[in-house]
């Protein structure tokens, strides 16, 4: 551990995406001091965390993953759903998929619209590229996924810390995937980076095109920021509350934060110029909570002081949720059920320990963006504006989320947008009844070998939340993602679901699957919306993009902080994490959330 100074400029809490970069940049300026706090142990040069393939070692196992559970789904047969987060220096980056896609414009269009000056596409273009170096893949890889087709080199991040390729790891199933969806009338060229993309693609991962290892947050505390005299970083410290002082002028300051070491020392550390929260976005409004900021009724109901009465911490939780269907593979074809063989298994770990290449190199995942499709394809533009219509008209709604849904309803409404994400995954995955955790999601328990296709829905209606269970950091929070509690997303997400029958059946991909053969059998036809909406809700899991509970809104819209990610009240607490986004983003979020913090580091340098 570092040895600590009595006190900070800055004190950043959490070394995820959001603490990691922001405390790295912040301590570029050798004037300042910098202190990150993070409650899991630093990982670095640890082959479970580093090679992509190992992700499955890390889920449950409470050395690296805080392993949330939600309370019962009313809305998915009460089914429990386990949520992982990372817990060590990197945070779920470095348990995460590694796959790198980016927000639309329409995204931050939104964003703008909720109260958010300067948030706009424009704006944040050049940070979607500040956080990474991409290299280019080899020929062969190029030319299997058809990449010069969309991803455009002089385009891409050029000297950013975490380093993005496309490694040797594709095969037939991808590129087929590509050509499957331009027979299906889907194909664009454009760069997903751009801001505006429809069609299949490959999307490049966080992965060291040199060493095979995973790119991870952890890349912003290299060897030479680790040096910096002016940036300590403590792990396997607990931050218990934020301090915080009640100014004569009715402003609340952060005056430092509260820990507890690895040893259970408690500690107080003071901060002069800002605390900036990054614990994510179950745990930010955990710590906001527990330090007396947050909805004055939860607050007494745990005899926590209230600071600030905002109602809106821990509110309009939002999550990509995504149906999943395995499909057995054709003979002759191979998917990474093979790995459950041990002999399969350790000559895969050979291999990447020789070469840094092979299976264990990354996830040869591919995806596909579309506008509302159903059975039998794209919707016609009256049909998508009834089913809105029918569900969005004449509700009684808080004016946050009327102005949450105008916008929403605009994007879908607009056919270049993608309302799903299509993901080819090669190999099974199960949801079970009652809990399903992460290693459930994983067990390959079907004897056969399958690919699985998962439906993520981009643009959730339904709203959850997390709140403390009680005034205790070591208690995980009430955990309460509300799953399909707005028709709406069953309507569109069984409508997506229904469209893996032409994917399923069409060529190329069509000839590398056993016909018909799929699990659970009730997916074996799709035709019948209300059947596909029965095996939503049997097969409903999400894709890890819990955001928004602490919003960059207007306080009277329910708001966290405001564009300068300030909480509203306080003169120097700012959050950075995903939390902060008002509202979900089309695709994966770990991009956004680096993009995110560059602009906070931005933000808070000019604010000096
Ligand atoms: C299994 C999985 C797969 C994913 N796959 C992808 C993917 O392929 N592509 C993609 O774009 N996104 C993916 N994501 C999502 C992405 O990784 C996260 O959205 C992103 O890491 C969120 O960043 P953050 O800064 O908000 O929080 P985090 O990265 O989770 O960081 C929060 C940090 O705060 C620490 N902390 C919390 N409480 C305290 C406390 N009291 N005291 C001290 N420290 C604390 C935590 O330990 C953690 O290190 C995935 C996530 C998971 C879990």
């Amino acid at each position: 551990m570092a040895d600590l100074k009595s006190s900070y400029d800055y004190i950043v809490i959490g070394a995820g995406i959001g603490g990691l970069t922001v405390a790295s940049r912040l301590s570029e300026d050798v004037d300042v001091n910098v202190l990150l706090v993070e409650a899991g142990a630093n990982r670095m040069g640890d082959p479970r965390v580093e090679t992509p393939g190992f992700i499955g070692l890390q889920y449950g196992n409470p050395e690296f993953d805080w392993d949330y559970m939600s309370e019962p789904q009313v809305h998915a047969n009460n089914r429990q759903i386990g949520q992982p987060r990372g817990r060590m220096v990197g945070g779920s980056s470095g348990m995460n998929f590694s796959l790198i896609m980016y927000p639309s414009s329409a995204n931050f269009e939104a964003w703008e619209s909720l109260g958010n000056d300067g948030w706009g596409a424009e704006t944040m273009a050049p940070y979607l590229r500040k956080f990474h170096t991409y290299t280019s893949p080899s020929e062969t890889t190029s030319k299997l996924l058809a990449t010069d087709r969309y991803m455009k080199e002089h385009d891409q991040g050029a000297d950013g810390p975490v380093p993005v390729t496309l490694p040797d790891i594709y095969g037939p199933f991808n590129e087929a995937w590509d050509k499957t969806f331009e027979q299906l009338g889907f194909s664009s060229d454009a760069d997903p980076i751009a801001g505006r993309k429809l069609g299949a693609f490959t999307s490049p991962l966080s992965v060291d095109p040199k060493t095979g290892q995973r790119g991870y947050a952890a890349a912003y505390y290299s060897p030479e920021v680790a040096q910096r005299p002016n940036f300590d970083l403590i792990s396997e410290a607990m931050v218990e509350r934020i301090l915080l002082n009640n100014e004569a002028d009715g402003e609340v300051v952060a005056t430092g934060i509260q820990i507890r070491t690895k040893d259970g020392k408690q500690q107080q550390i003071s901060g002069g110029r800002e605390v900036i929260l990054s614990a994510g976005t179950l745990n930010s409004p955990q710590l906001l909570e527990l330090s007396g900021i947050g909805s004055k009724e939860v607050l007494q109901k745990h005899d926590i002081p209230v600071v600030l009465d905002r109602p809106g911490v821990g509110e309009n939780l939002q999550d990509h949720a995504l149906t999943s269907l395995n499909f057995e593979i054709a003979d002759g074809q191979i998917s990474g059920d093979i790995l459950r063989d041990p002999n399969v298994l350790q000559s895969v770990i050979k291999l990447y320990e020789e070469t840094r290449g092979g299976p264990l190199a990354g996830m040869p995942i591919s995806v596909a963006y579309l506008p509302l499709v159903d059975h039998e394809g794209k919707l016609s533009q009256e049909i998508v504006e009834d089913l809105l219509a029918k569900h969005l008209d004449n509700e009684s709604l808080s004016p946050a989320r009327q102005r949450q849904y105008d916008v929403q309803r605009k994007v879908l409404l607009d056919s270049q947008n993608a309302s799903s994400e299509y993901i080819f995954l090669p190999a099974q995955l199960h949801m079970n009844p009652g809990a399903t955790t992460m290693n459930d999601v994983l067990a390959k328990t079907l004897p056969g070998n399958y690919i699985s296709i998962m439906i993520m829905h981009n643009h959730p209606f339904s709203r959850g939340s997390v709140h403390i269970r009680s005034s205790k950091i070591d208690d995980k929070p009430i955990y309460d993602p509300n799953y399909l509690s707005h028709p709406l997303d069953l309507e569109i997400l069984a409508r997506h679901t229904q469209f893996a029958d032409q994917i399923a059946t069409t060529e190329p991909f069509a000839s590398l699957l056993k016909p018909g053969a799929r699990e659970p059998q009730s997916a074996a036809d799709l035709s019948n919306l209300d059947k596909t909406k029965d095996l939503v809700k049997e097969r409903l899991y999400h894709c890890f993009h819990p955001v928004g509970t602490c919003a960059m809104m207007p306080a009277d819209l329910g708001g966290v902080v405001d564009p300068q990610l300030k909480v509203h009240g306080t003169r120097n607490l700012r959050v950075v994490d995903a939390s902060v986004f008002p509202l979900e983003p089309t695709g994966n979020i770990q991009a956004l959330t680096y993009a995110v913090a560059e602009r906070a580091a931005d933000i808070i340098r000019s604010s000096r």
